[in-house]
């Protein structure tokens, strides 16, 4: 759905199950997957309904999965079986399609961020925060998206604002959670969702609200002092290098 993970995940936990049937939680890694299961005695020997999230560059796959076994014996399970599974499928469907109209309203109140990973042969570009919360670390060019803006539109504005040059969005490397306030927001609402991205040929990258700017190879990315958040995104970058 075009929503981001923490939107996704959150709606889903909201709106609950799509049957009646109570379900406890077995577990649950915000916003990445989550797990219920019934017990024994309510009719079904067991139900599991696992949740998993993955961010892609159309916004967030999520893929339901539901497990059970009747506690009919083996005739009268065999009939029951498919009806069960009739049953299930349309429950789902009604609630994927009621889930993916809520999760589109409910991501108009995220600010989300976007960023760049600038690719230049063997090297990205990585820039150092001037001012607020995370003054002096270092980042992914980009910022905030605005309200009805495109994602990658809003990449291209920032990347000209920031440095000054035209950019072409090329392959969705990642999102991470934001765990701070991000333009107001409630604390973890906002992803940061990046993109690799060359600058058009000709152009030369300036500092305009950057302290410093970098072309760093893969090995030298680790060292940095980093936005705490951004780390998760560093395999991707190096992998992006041709680096393991
Ligand atoms: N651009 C960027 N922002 C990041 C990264 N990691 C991270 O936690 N953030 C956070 C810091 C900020 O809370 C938020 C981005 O806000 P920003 O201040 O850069 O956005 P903006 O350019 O739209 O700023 P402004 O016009 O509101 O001043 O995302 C990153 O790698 N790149």
């Amino acid at each position: 759905m075009e929503a981001p993970l923490t939107v996704a995940f959150d709606v889903a936990r909201a709106l609950g199950r799509p049957w009646p049937v109570p379900l406890e939680e077995v577990v649950s890694v915000r916003p990445f997957h989550d797990v219920y299961a019934v017990g024994p005695g309510r009719g079904w020997r067991r139900l599991t309904h696992s949740r998993r999230f993955t961010a892609t560059g159309a916004g967030t796959l999520v893929e339901e999965q539901v497990d059970w076994a009747t506690a009919l014996p083996g005739p009268l399970g065999r009939v029951v079986d498919p009806l069960l599974r009739r049953r299930v499928r349309r429950a789902m469907t009604v609630h994927l399609d009621g889930y993916a109209a809520a999760a589109a309203r409910r991501a108009l109140d995220v600010v989300q961020v976007v960023g760049a990973a600038l690719v230049d042969g063997d090297r990205v570009l990585v820039a150092q925060r001037s001012s607020g919360p995370y003054d002096g670390c270092w980042e992914f060019p980009g910022g905030k998206v605005e309200p009805e803006e495109e994602e990658l539109a809003a990449l291209v504005r920032e990347i000209g604002e920031e440095l000054g040059v035209a950019v072409v969005p090329q392959a969705f490397l990642g999102e991470v959670v934001l765990d701070g306030v991000v333009a107001g927001g409630l604390p973890g609402a906002s992803t940061l969702r990046v993109w690799s991205a060359r600058v058009e040929t000709g152009s030369e990258v300036t500092a305009h609200e950057h302290s410093e700017l970098r072309w760093l190879t893969a090995d030298e990315l680790e060292s940095l002092d980093w936005i705490p958040a951004d780390r998760p995104l560093l395999p991707a970058v190096r992998a992006l290098l041709g680096r393991r």
